[in-house]
Formats: C-alpha cells, structure tokens, sequence
C-alpha cells in the first residue's frame, strides 16, 4: 500500500486464486486485512513469474517458516539487478539463519544485495495512513538508500541503518518479549510487571545480539525498542494476543487455531533455546517461554521461576566503545 501510494505499480503474489481475485476485482484482503481498501495499483496473480517479471524490486514478506521456500521459488526469475527487500521477523529454525542469509543463500547473491524492512509497523495502521517510522538497513550502503527511495512518503518515514545484523536480530527477537507481555497481561500482573519485562526484555536481547555481531545501539532504535513497545502494547499485535491468551490459561496449539495468522514468536522462542546454548549467552526470559510453550510449564512457574534468580547487577551489556573495538 505504501509503495502503491508512492505512484509505483506493484504486483503481489499470493497462493490463493481466491485472494487473488478478491484483491483485482474488490481491491480488499478481508481474510488478512479486514476492512483495508486497497489501491487500484496493487494487482495480484498467483504466477510468481509474471509478478517479478520486470520488477526493479522485490518484497518478500512471508512468515519465516516459508522463507526458504519462496525465495527458492524465486530464484529461477531473479535477475541480479532487482533490489531485494524482506520484511519478515524470525529465524530459519532449522539453521538458526537470520532471513537475509536464507535470502541470498537460496537467490545465490551475496548478503549485501538484501535489504531488511523493520520497525513498528503494524499493517493494520499502515494501510490506513497513520503516522509510522521504520528502519532499512543492508550491508549495501547503496541498497538501503534504494529502498529507503522506495517507501519514505508523508506517513511513512524510514531511516537507513548499516546494521543489518542487529536490525534483524532485534525484530526477531523483540516478539519473545512481546509474548511474555502479553502473557504477564493474562495473569493480570500489572503495569510493574510488564515494565520490567519489557526492560529486562530489551537487556537480554541486546546481550545475544551483541554475541552475535549486532551494535547494542540498534537495540535502543526503531528495530528494538521502537517494535518492542509496539508489540508488546498494541491491540493488534499477534504475539501480545496469543501470550495474553496463554497467560489466561488457554493451550498452546487452541490459541494457534483461533489467531489464524502467523505468530512468528513461537518459532523465535524455540530457535532462542538454541541459539542461547550456541553462543553461550543467558536469555532467562526466553528460556521460561521455551519451557512454557513447549515443556508444558505453568506461566506463574515461569514467573517465579525468574523472580528467584540469584542476585546480579543490572548493567551487563557490552559498550558501544567495545563493540566497536570487537568488530575494528
Ligand atoms: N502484520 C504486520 O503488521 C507485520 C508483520 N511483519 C512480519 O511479516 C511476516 C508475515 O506476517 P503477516 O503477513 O502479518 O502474516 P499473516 O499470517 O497475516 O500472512 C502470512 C501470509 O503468508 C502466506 N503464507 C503462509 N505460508 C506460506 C508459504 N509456505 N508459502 C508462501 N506463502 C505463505 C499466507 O498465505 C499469508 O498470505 C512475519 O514475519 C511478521 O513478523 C512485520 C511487520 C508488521
Ligand atoms: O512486528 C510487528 C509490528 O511491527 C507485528 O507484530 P505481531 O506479529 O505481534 O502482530
């Protein structure tokens, strides 16, 4: 819809004939986005040739489940001219790859050729027009500038940043944190509660970004605390609904049944578990969500479980100083 707005034509790919027709002939997608009216220039077709051929810029926006899979498909009408461009918060579980490296590993480019989109963003306010800011950032200094060319409009505000890593790192993990809050939300434990998740949150993720190459400042920008508060607070925030959900005492497997959308934080959970024995580094919050999601474990459990950790101090995450120094 923005891109649309820019006066650009865009062409979406979608698996559903039905969803296709719906979106040329109503200009609506009422099972992903109820009540949106959709531009005139956004036309859908389920050939994925036809809707890259041509095509300056590629968007890819699949859950991270089906990463691998689309940009499989797209690689036999890729053209090492077209501007890449994802959008998708999560890991490959398998690999624990972050999105860009599942990207040019199945397109056969290298990773400075992608591009991430991130930031608050939730789709439903987007396409309404209000007021949002997002991140790109690329190994490609060029490359996100191309993008940010692309999306920045009146209401859409974007700001290039060269850390990718972090960029994708912290809109990966910030959906664990949301999920937590939303559960401390169905347990009805208060704003104090959630304040601390959030904070605590933020620490933990920054600590495993920075293990994993990202600047602890991306954290503290829209990719980090900017989509963290939004997650963890909007009404329309899928991981925010199903850990509220959970958090009220509902299973695992009916909140999935009832969301009918992609809650990537399950997923983000699982790949936490092991990127935390990976690289060494605690992720307490993360951890008592893998035992609640998978191991079956009460959220009060997991509650207490972090309220009774040994003392420690607050302040533990690597300095822009050192991150700077580790990566010169
Ligand atoms: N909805 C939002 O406001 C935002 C979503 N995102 C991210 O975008 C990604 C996708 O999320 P949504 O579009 O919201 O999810 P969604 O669940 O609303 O839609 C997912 C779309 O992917 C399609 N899909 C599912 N499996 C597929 C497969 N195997 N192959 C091809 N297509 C498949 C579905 O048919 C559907 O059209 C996630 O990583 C999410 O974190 C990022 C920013 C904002
Ligand atoms: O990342 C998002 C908004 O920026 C979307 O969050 P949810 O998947 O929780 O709705």
């Amino acid at each position: 819809s923005v891109l649309a707005a820019n006066q650009l034509d865009v062409i979406m790919w979608t698996r559903g004939e039905d969803q296709a027709t719906e979106i040329n002939n109503k200009h609506t997608n009422q099972r992903f986005l109820p009540d949106a009216e959709l531009s005139p220039r956004i036309q859908a077709t389920t050939d994925m040739a036809k809707a890259v051929e041509g095509a300056s810029a590629v968007l890819i926006v699949a859950p991270s489940s089906a990463m691998r899979s689309v940009a499989h498909q797209l690689k036999a009408h890729y053209k090492p001219e077209m501007l890449i461009i994802h959008a998708t918060k999560g890991f490959e579980t398998e690999s624990l790859n972050r999105m860009s490296t599942v990207i040019s590993e199945e397109l056969e480019c290298e990773e400075g050729r992608v591009v991430v989109l991130s930031g608050p963003s939730h789709a439903e306010e987007v396409v309404k027009r209000c007021p949002t800011t997002v991140v790109v950032a690329s190994l490609d200094k060029a490359s996100a500038e191309a993008a940010q060319g692309l999306f920045m409009n009146a209401y859409f505000r974007v700001y290039t940043n060269r850390d990718m890593i972090g960029v994708e790192l912290a809109g990966a993990f910030k959906n664990i944190i949301a999920l937590g809050a939303g559960m401390s939300d169905g347990l009805n434990f208060g704003d104090n509660a959630k304040a601390a998740l959030l904070t605590r949150g933020l620490a933990e993720i920054t600590r495993i970004g920075v293990e994993m190459g990202a600047n602890p400042l991306t954290f503290s920008g829209l990719a980090g605390i900017g989509d963290l508060v939004v997650t963890a607070t909007s009404q329309h925030s899928r991981n925010w609904r199903a850990g509220s959900l959970l958090g009220k005492g509902q299973k695992l497997d009916d909140v999935l049944n009832s969301m009918g959308m992609v809650v990537e934080g399950i997923r983000t959970t699982q790949a936490a578990h092991f990127i935390s024995q990976k690289y060494g580094v605690q992720m307490p919050i993360a951890d008592q969500l893998y035992h609640v999601l998978f191991q079956e474990r009460q959220p009060r459990d997991a509650v207490e479980a972090l309220m009774g950790r040994d003392p420690k101090t607050e302040m533990e995450v690597m300095t822009l100083e050192t991150w700077e120094q580790w990566h010169s």
